[in-house]
């Protein structure tokens, strides 16, 4: 049997002068899984995903990533989308893309090529040559998606990636991720608190006040 992706046991997360964010947590993220994690604003959404990415330590239990077999802030391992679309203005939409693939030292051309692919499969090929001030916030975030893509990261994390667009854009952003999600096969985490969203995907955690109220897991 595979290494889950993510493994939390007993995992808490106190930030500073005593604000609980997490207590307690057990999952683990699988090859394959699409999970939303759900519930209300400052429950812990994003601290849950923080910990899974390995952008923030717990400050009890534990947090594995035997299955990445790597760091998680590699992002040919864990690919991270957030609510803002963040693109560099000076940069086209092609070198926006490519560019954690040239960082990781890919030779310009062969980054350009999978850069390419990747705005192919979220359904903007034609932007490549745009500047993000000249796209909309929904091509700009599948101009997120496709930078992502082009890591071909075991993981990708998405917070609130769909929460400052209208509702049909924001159904087809989810339908782009999930899509990516398969071909890539990599397991997606979404948090939200947009039960629409919710609904897309085929498990659903509800985090309450740092603790995670329904898991199907046994660890
Ligand atoms: N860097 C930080 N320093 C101190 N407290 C924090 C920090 N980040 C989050 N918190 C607190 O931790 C708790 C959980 O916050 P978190 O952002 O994880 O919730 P959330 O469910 O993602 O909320 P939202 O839906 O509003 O983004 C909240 O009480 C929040 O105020």
């Amino acid at each position: 049997m595979t290494a889950p992706l993510v493994r939390c046991v007993g995992a808490g997360l106190t930030y500073g002068a005593g604000v609980t964010a997490l207590a307690e947590v057990d999952c683990l993220v699988e090859a394959g899984d699409q999970v939303a994690v759900m519930g209300p604003s400052g429950s812990g959404k994003s601290s849950l995903l923080h910990v899974f990415a390995g952008l923030v330590r717990v400050t009890s239990g534990d947090v594995s990533w035997n299955g990445l077999e790597g760091s998680p802030r590699d992002p040919e391992r864990v690919g991270l989308i957030f609510q803002e679309p963040a693109l560099v203005p000076a940069l086209t939409v092609l070198e926006n893309v490519a560019l954690p693939l040239t960082f990781a030292g890919m030779p310009v051309v062969e980054a350009a090529e999978r850069g390419r692919d990747a705005l192919d499969l979220v359904g903007v090929a034609n932007l490549g040559d745009a500047l993000p001030q000249e796209v909309s916030g929904g091509q700009a975030q599948r101009a997120v998606i496709a930078r992502v893509v082009a890591c071909r990261p075991r993981l990708i994390l998405a917070d609130e990636p769909t929460s400052k667009l209208d509702r049909a854009t924001a159904g087809r952003i989810i339908d782009v991720l999930l899509r990516v999600s398969d071909d890539l096969g990599a397991a997606l985490v979404i948090a939200t608190h947009d039960p629409a969203v919710g609904g897309s995907l085929e498990a659903r955690w509800q985090v309450e006040d740092g603790r995670l109220r329904s898991q199907a897991i046994t660890l």
